[in-house]
């Protein structure tokens, strides 16, 4: 592992390899989360999609300082969902309790879930129930907020030029027309993000490795979504050697 690369209010941290990443990036959701019930009576985490989502519950649940954590006073958030029947495989949250989301004694009632069709007669219906969800679990702010970056830069569902990317007072919206299928998507906004004590963006491989350095060094919201989110007290970057590549 190389040292990490200061960068203005966020810090990069490089791994070896994605399996690296992903177990050390569980290891650090645990002590996060330890830490915050010690001086709290509720911690709140937002979890993400793709694969590195999956992958940090993966090295999450295989890890024996787990237990450490007491997960019934553990609130299970989502940075984003794709607005799809509760149960359906593309979601976000049925991948992540795939990968054993679904194994830790997590209280249900804590697990915020993002309606879908199933639910809702619209992602702009499902957007309005999530952000009363926040509001009313009081959540003044996430703890942790987990972030894949896609390889354009974006991060939840908030894309490059993207209408809804820019979204402004409100806590989540209705993406249509995404560029990552599936097409219709609930995402929390950019200032929802940012009500987060610490954002991890959690990237692995080649192909993010431009999206990094952007996100890193800057870049436009238009163009890197990524660039613009901000932990209230701490931003990290946890990437591996590959998504490290053009950082210099
Ligand atoms: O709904 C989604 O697809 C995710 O929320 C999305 O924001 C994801 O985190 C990034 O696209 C990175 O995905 P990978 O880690 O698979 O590249």
């Amino acid at each position: 592992m190389t040292g990490p690369h200061a960068c203005p209010d966020a810090t990069v941290v490089v791994h070896p390899t994605r399996q690296a990443l992903a177990d050390a990036a569980a290891a650090r959701l645990v002590v996060a989360l330890v830490d915050a019930l010690a001086v709290r009576e509720v911690a709140h985490v937002s979890m993400t999609g793709g694969s590195m989502g999956s992958e940090i519950v993966r090295s999450l649940v295989a890890l024996p300082a787990r237990d450490a954590v007491d997960w019934g006073r553990v609130h299970v958030w989502w940075g984003d969902e794709r607005y799809l029947p509760a149960g359906d495989p593309d979601r976000n949250d049925t991948q992540n309790d795939a990968a054993g989301l679904s194994t830790l004694c997590l209280d249900p009632a804590n697990v915020h879930r993002v309606p879908g069709p199933d639910a809702t007669g619209s992602a702009e219906e499902a957007a309005a129930t999530y952000a009363h969800t926040v509001r009313s679990t009081g959540t003044g702010a996430f703890d942790v907020m987990v972030l894949g970056v896609g390889p354009d830069g974006h991060i939840a569902s908030l894309f490059p030029h993207h209408p809804a990317a820019g979204t402004q007072g409100e806590i989540a919206v209705a993406v249509h027309d995404s560029p990552k299928p599936p097409p219709d998507r609930v995402s929390l906004t950019l200032e929802c993000l940012e009500r987060s004590r610490e954002v991890w963006f959690l990237v692995s491989g080649a192909d993010k490795a431009d999206a990094v350095r952007r996100g890193v060094q800057g870049s436009p919201f238009a163009e890197t979504p990524a660039a613009h989110v901000r932990g209230q007290e701490r931003t990290l970057w946890l990437v591996d050697h590959d998504a490290a590549a053009d950082l210099g």
